[in-house]
């Protein structure tokens, strides 16, 4: 029997079906031109990807993160970072192509640009799914994002185990329309990734009143939730719209502002945690974020938030 979820009083684990990238950094005067050799000031390796930022963000929250995703084992160092943010490597696994990786320049102005390799990301193929979640029961909670190979077929199966599903879509491509969405029960997405799914125009965005009615209508029982940078964020439930205004901070750096939002909210939510008390606690935990360089690194700790004065 599954338990409503205003009744649970334990840390519910959750199963992360998630990307591992390692990020090459390279800070730059300008972002490489075409045939253009540029000298690199500073270069670092950090652990990156949705997926890993994610489950790090959760782990800070205080959830029982249950990794699954694939890498070299060139990078079982940088990896190790998941395992020290106390994320459990359920099915953390070794294989010979190379890790997900990006290669990111940054500018003096805070510009950036990317190439994304999704290597051992995509190296699932759907017969190796079922041993992921072998330890997996019903009411416990998956998240995804898009940047693992077999995302159709992980919905279907954990939907049919009975698995309460999490999913946001990034980065956005035209093959997530076609997903079994309406199995959600939570769907990230921000504003860019909304208009693209609902075939509505970007430009001027629309007005999240106007949204509620074609949500309602499309995911009937799912909970959408609407990052919007620093506007704040927002979520349509039931017919029902909540938003909730960004923290007026000192922006430094945005990268890792919408997975620590989803680590935080679904943290607050699996606990049975209102609506808007969920969306209120993402919001402060991604103020923080904002405020410091990096993408893990500028993850915050569970204390950090509740300390969080404005
Ligand atoms: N300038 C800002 N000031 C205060 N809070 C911010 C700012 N930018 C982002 N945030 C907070 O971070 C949350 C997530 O940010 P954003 O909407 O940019 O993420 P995203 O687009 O989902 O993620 P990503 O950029 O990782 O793809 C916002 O909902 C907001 O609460």
């Amino acid at each position: 029997m599954q338990l409503s979820r205003f009744t649970q009083t334990v840390v519910m684990p959750i199963y992360n079906y998630g990307s591992i990238n390692i990020d090459h950094v390279y800070r730059v005067p300008h972002l490489v031109r075409p045939g253009e050799t540029l000298s690199s000031q500073d270069y670092q390796q950090v652990l990156g990807g949705k997926g890993a930022n994610q489950s790090i963000a959760l782990a800070r929250a205080g959830s029982e993160v249950l990794h699954i995703g694939r890498y070299n084992l060139a990078d079982q160092a940088l990896v190790h970072t998941l395992i020290d943010a106390g994320v459990s490597p359920i099915y953390l696994a070794t294989v010979t192509e190379p890790s997900g990786h990006a290669i990111i320049q940054v500018d003096d102005q805070g510009e950036n640009s990317i190439i994304l390799y999704a290597g051992a990301n995509h190296s699932f193929t759907p017969d190796q799914l079922v041993c992921c979640l072998q330890t997996a029961q019903a009411g416990d909670w998956l998240l995804l994002q898009n940047e693992c190979s077999c995302t159709q077929e992980m919905i279907e199966l954990a939907a049919a185990r009975g698995l309460q599903l999490a999913f946001n879509p990034a980065p956005m491509q035209a093959a997530v329309k076609e997903l079994p969405l309406e199995r959600l029960a939570v769907l990230f997405v921000n504003q860019v990734e909304v208009c693209q799914l609902l075939d509505l125009p970007l430009e001027p965005p629309p007005a999240l009143a106007d949204l509620v009615a074609l949500l309602q209508t499309r995911w009937p029982t799912t909970l959408v939730v609407i990052t919007l940078g620093a506007q704040g964020a927002a979520s349509i439930y039931q017919g029902q719209l909540e938003f909730v205004p960004a923290l007026p901070v000192q922006v430094v750096d945005t990268t890792g502002a919408g997975d620590t939002f989803t680590g935080y909210f679904l943290h607050a939510w699996m606990q049975g945690q209102p609506l808007r008390t969920a969306l209120e606690r993402a919001v402060k935990a991604s103020a923080l974020c904002v405020q410091r360089v990096g993408a893990s690194s500028s993850i915050p700790y569970a204390a950090e938030v509740d300390a969080f004065e404005q």
